[in-house]
C-alpha cells in the first residue's frame, strides 16, 4: 500500500526513484571483559582491513564523480587506519585492560579526539579531530556488523532520504544519481535547501518522520513543488507523476524563451531581477537562466569549503572569476556569513545556546579583523575586474557599519599607497535582516549605499521562530502584515535617500511575494538562479499600479499571512 507525507517543498522539480537513507546506524555499545585477547585483537585487525578496502573504493569512486578535491578526505582517514600509534594504542589497550575491541576502540579514539581539539592553535590537528570521529564510526561499523551509509558509492539514481543535510552533506551530493532530497528536519530557508535549489534538485524538509516512513531501496515519488511524498506508489500515481514531470518541464522551456529578455512589467517597468551564488561554479546557473546581477555572493562557502582559512589570494581569484564572468554586470558580494548553521571545521567557535542570536557574521569580521582584512584587500584587488558591490551581513547598529566601512576604507587606502589598483566606486551596503536596522532604516539609509532585505533571516528574528525548526515553520509568515510593514519602511527609507533597495532572501524569488514587492516599489530581486525566468515571466504581466493597490490593502486592511497570500493569487491568477 503505497504512503502519503507532506513536508516543507523545498526545491522545485518531480522525482521517482528509490530511496537511499543517508541515516547513521546505531553505533553504541557495551564494554565487556574478555579472556581471549588474541582473539579480540584479531577482531580488530579485520574491522580494521575491511574499513580500509571500503575506503579504498569510496576514495576512488568519490575522485572520479566529485573530482580530486573532495576524495582528500578518503587520504587522511586511510592514514588514520595506517598510524600504528591510533590502531597500536586500541590493541594495547585490549591486551592490557583485557575488554572487547568496541570499548578499547571507543576509548582511545576519544581520548585522541579530545587531545587534538585541544590544540587550539593548530589548525591542522584539530580537523584531524573530526577524522578521528570518522574513521571510528567506520571501523566500529564493521565490529558490530552494522553497515554504514557511503553516500560517494551511489551509483544507480537515489532518493536521498535523512534526517537533516548540513550544507557540506549537500555539496557532496552527485546530481547525476541524486534526482531529489527529502528530510526530517529543517525549513525552506535552510541552507541545504538553498543549495538543492543552486544544484536544481527537487527537495522537501521538515517531513518530520521521513526517516522512519522509507526504507533502504523503496520507490518514492517526491513533488518538490508542492511537497508531497508518495512511498511505494502505485502504478497509476507513478504515471500521474511523469505526466506533471512532463508538464513541469514544458513550462520550464516556456520560461527559457525569456532568458535573454529584461525584466518588464505589464506597465513597462523595469526591475532588475538577480541571482544567489554560493561558489564562482554557480555561475553557470546564473549565465544560463539569463540574471541581470549577482545580487549576493555567499562568500562563506569559500571558507567552508576549504580545510583552512583561504588566502588572499585564493579570494582574489575567486572574486575576480566572478566578477568576470559577470561581465560589468553588478555584482554584490558579502562579507563572510559563519555562524547560525555555518561552521568552518578550523574556527572553533564557542558552544552558544543560541547560535542564530551569537557570535557570527559581522560580529566575528570586527572581532577578528585579520580575517575581515584578508576578505577585503581580496575584494579590492579583483575590484578592477567589473562591477563589485559589498554589503556587510547581520547588522544591527550603526556603529558596526561605521567600523566596517573603517576598515574598508583603511585597506582600501593601504592597497593605493602600494600602487595597487582598485575601483574607486565601489557601493557599500548592507544585509536588512535584524528588525533593529529595519526600524531605523532611515538613518541607515544616510550612510550606506544600499539595503539587500535578507527576508530568511528577518523573518525569524521578527517572529521570533527558529527558520529551520519544522515545529515552529507555522509561525514563518513571509507575507504577515507585520513583515511587510518592515520591508515597505526600508525600501521608503532607501529611496528617500535616493539609495536602491533588493532583496536578497529567499522571499525575493516567491511568486506570492513578488507581486507586493512591487508594489512597494522594490528595486532589485536577488533569488536562485532557477526561480530567475519564473520571476521574469510573472513580472511580465503585472503591472505596478494593480501592485501598489494590493500591497497596500494587504499592509493595512489585512491581518494574517494567509489572508495576504489567498488576496495575491486571487488578484494574480495564481493557483
Ligand atoms: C539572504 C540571507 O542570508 P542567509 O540566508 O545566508 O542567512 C537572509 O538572511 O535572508
Ligand atoms: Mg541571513
Amino acid at each position: 500500500m503505497s504512503k502519503q507525507l507532506k513536508g516543507i517543498a523545498a526545491s522545485d522539480g518531480i522525482a521517482i526513484a528509490k530511496a537511499y537513507r543517508l541515516v547513521e546506524p546505531d553505533l553504541s555499545y557495551n564494554k565487556k571483559t574478555v579472556s581471549d585477547t588474541d582473539g579480540e585483537t584479531k577482531r580488530l585487525e579485520d574491522a580494521i582491513s575491511k574499513s580500509n578496502d571500503e575506503l579504498k573504493i569510496i576514495r576512488d569512486k568519490a575522485k572520479e564523480s566529485l573530482g580530486e578535491e573532495e576524495a582528500q578526505v578518503f587520504d587522511a582517514h586511510m592514514m588514520i587506519l595506517a598510524d600504528p600509534e591510533f590502531t597500536g594504542a586500541v590493541k594495547q589497550k585490549i591486551t592490557d585492560e583485557k575488554v572487547n575491541a568496541e570499548a578499547a576502540l571507543g576509548e582511545v579514539s576519544d581520548q585522541f579526539v579530545s587531545m587534538f581539539e585541544a590544540m587550539t592553535d593548530n589548525k591542522y590537528m584539530q580537523e584531524r579531530a573530526a577524522d578521528v570521529r570518522d574513521v571510528t564510526k567506520r571501523i566500529m561499523s564493521h565490529l558490530l556488523g552494522v553497515e554504514l551509509p557511503n553516500p560517494a558509492l551511489i551509483d544507480e539514481e537515489v532518493i536521498i532520504v535523512a534526517k537533516d543535510l548540513t550544507p557540506s552533506d549537500t555539496a557532496q551530493l552527485n546530481k547525476k544519481f541524486v534526482k531529489a532530497f527529502v528530510t526530517d528536519l529543517g525549513g525552506r530557508t535552510a541552507h541545504s535547501a538553498i543549495m538543492a535549489r543552486s544544484l536544481e534538485i527537487p527537495a522537501i524538509v521538515g517531513s518530520e518522520t521521513i526517516t522512519k516512513d522509507a526504507q533502504e531501496g523503496q520507490k518514492m515519488i517526491v513533488d518538490g513543488i508542492n511537497g508531497d511524498i508518495i512511498i511505494d506508489p502505485t502504478d497509476a500515481q507513478v504515471a500521474e507523476y511523469q505526466q506533471k514531470a512532463k508538464d513541469f518541464a514544458a513550462q520550464k522551456a516556456e520560461w527559457e524563451k525569456l532568458k535573454n529578455e529584461q525584466t518588464l512589467t505589464a506597465d513597462g517597468k523595469h526591475y532588475t531581477v538577480a541571482a544567489n551564488i554560493g561558489t564562482p561554479k554557480d555561475l553557470t546557473g546564473v549565465v544560463d537562466n539569463g540574471a541581470e546581477a549577482i545580487g549576493l555572493y555567499r562568500t562563506e562557502f569559500l571558507y567552508m569549503d576549504s580545510a583552512e582559512l583561504p588566502s588572499e589570494d585564493d579570494q582574489f581569484e575567486a572574486y575576480k572569476a566572478v566578477l568576470e564572468g559577470m561581465k560589468g554586470k553588478p555584482v554584490v558580494v558579502r562579507t563572510m556569513d559563519i555562524g547560525g548553521d555555518k561552521h568552518l571545521p578550523y574556527l572553533p567557535l564557542p558552544e552558544e545556546m543560541n547560535p542564530f542570536l551569537g557570535y557570527r557574521a559581522i560580529r566575528i569580521s570586527l572581532d577578528r579583523q585579520d580575517i575581515f582584512r584578508t576578505q577585503l584587500r581580496a575584494l579590492l584587488r579583483a575590484s578592477v575586474y567589473g562591477k563589485l558591490q559589498i554589503m556587510f551581513p547581520m547588522i544591527a547598529t550603526l556603529q558596526e557599519f561605521r567600523a566596517a566601512k573603517q576598515i574598508f576604507e583603511e585597506e582600501k587606502q593601504k592597497l593605493q599607497d602600494k600602487g595597487v589598483k582598485v575601483d574607486n566606486d565601489i557601493q557599500t551596503g548592507i544585509m536588512i535582516e535584524i528588525p533593529a536596522a529595519a526600524v531605523l532604516a532611515d538613518q541607515f539609509a544616510k550612510e550606506v549605499d544600499f539595503f539587500s532585505i535578507g527576508t530568511n533571516d528577518l523573518i525569524q528574528y521578527t517572529m521570533a521562530a527558529d527558520r529551520g525548526n519544522e515545529h515552529v515553520s507555522y509561525l514563518y509568515q513571509p507575507y504577515n502584515p507585520s513583515i511587510l510593514r518592515l520591508v515597505k519602511n526600508v525600501i521608503d527609507a532607501a529611496h528617500k535617500e535616493g539609495k536602491w533597495a533588493g532583496m536578497c532572501g529567499e522571499a525575493a524569488g516567491d511568486p506570492i511575494m513578488v507581486p507586493l514587492l512591487l508594489g512597494m516599489g522594490l528595486d532589485e530581486y536577488s533569488m536562485s538562479a532557477t526561480s530567475v525566468l519564473k520571476i521574469r515571466s510573472l513580472m511580465k504581466r503585472l503591472s505596478t499600479a494593480d501592485m501598489k493597490a494590493i500591497a497596500d490593502k494587504a499592509m493595512n486592511e489585512l491581518t494574517t499571512n494567509d489572508e495576504v497570500a489567498a488576496m495575491v493569487k486571487a488578484a494574480t491568477s495564481q493557483k
